[in-house]
């Protein structure tokens, strides 16, 4: 991988999504501020969920750009960055507050190598290509068979997210192959665009949280309870067919970029266009 590779610390320096730097210390699990005054429901055990999320792909397919594009809504077209970043925000997802920690990975060079540091911290990945780009679709292959290889025997929640999708002219991936492929995976599978509309890249992320915390509420649950619950879920979803849509949620706390590798050679150049 391109950027350093290791994993938050306590007291990292946290920076704002923009041009000002804080120089104030976090421990990794504090709540927010966001989190005592919001009257908005917890998790069944009071608390607030943490969930953690990697965003990983080949080079350009427009990990930065899809990340930031969820988090402020706005789109960046140029972002230079040699290092991983972790951004943290607060949102209310049906009413539940949760605490996400997104791990934007930089270029993957050597795929295989997804950190085992990685795979271990996330809850719930992004794997990302560009549907112009069809090395970077062999790419998402690799990092998907990676995945399966270091999470298993365990189910863990993946989206496949196919980007720049307003390139159509020059698509060299067809949406029918990005289907097979997260089928293949039992993953979800969306085409969005950054650069176009920030609505499918906000759903996309939110199914993935979405998963990811039930994935946790399952387990946190004992295991004849869990047990229960599958049964009657699954009931109610042969009466009334799958989950319903919702809107996208906006985030409930300005975002944080937090600084995990201590690697202060950050270079951004960011263009900030109003989100459309
Ligand atoms: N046309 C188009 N360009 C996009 C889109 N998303 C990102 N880009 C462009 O693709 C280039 C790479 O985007 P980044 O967000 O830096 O990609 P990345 O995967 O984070 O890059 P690395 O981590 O350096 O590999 C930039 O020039 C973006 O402007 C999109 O949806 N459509």
């Amino acid at each position: 991988m391109c950027r350093n590779q290791q994993q938050p610390q306590s007291g990292e320096k946290v920076r704002s999504t923009g041009s000002e730097e804080s120089t104030s210390t976090r421990a990794p699990s504090s709540p927010t501020s966001c989190d005592v005054r919001n009257p908005l429901r917890r998790t069944n055990s009071g608390r607030t969920s943490r969930l953690r999320i990697v965003v990983l792909g080949g080079t350009a397919t427009g990990k930065s750009a899809l990340t930031v594009r969820y988090l402020t809504r706005r789109y960046i077209s140029e972002y230079r960055s040699n290092t991983d970043l972790l951004y943290r925000h607060t949102i209310s997802l049906d009413d539940v507050m949760s605490d996400v920690e997104i791990l934007d990975v930089s270029c993957v060079e050597n795929l295989e190598g997804i950190s085992t540091a990685q795979a271990r911290w996330g809850e719930g990945f992004v794997v990302v290509y560009s549907v112009e780009d069809a090395a970077s679709f062999h790419d998402a292959q690799i990092i998907l068979d990676a995945l399966q290889r270091y999470r298993a025997p365990l189910y863990v929640p993946v989206i496949l997210l196919a980007n720049k999708r307003d390139l159509e002219h020059c698509r060299k991936v067809s949406v029918e192959e990005g289907q097979a492929l997260s089928l293949q995976h039992s993953c979800q599978f969306y085409e969005v665009s950054a650069a176009e509309s920030h609505i499918g890249v906000t759903l996309a992320f939110q199914s993935l949280l979405r998963e990811t915390r039930s994935l946790q509420n399952k387990h946190s649950l004992p295991r004849q309870r869990r047990l229960s619950i599958i049964g009657v879920s699954k009931m109610i979803g042969s009466l009334v067919g799958r989950g319903r849509y919702d809107a996208p949620p906006s985030p409930t706390s300005k975002p944080t970029l937090i600084m995990p590798t201590g690697n202060n050679s950050l270079r951004k150049k960011l263009k900030m266009h109003k989100s459309i």
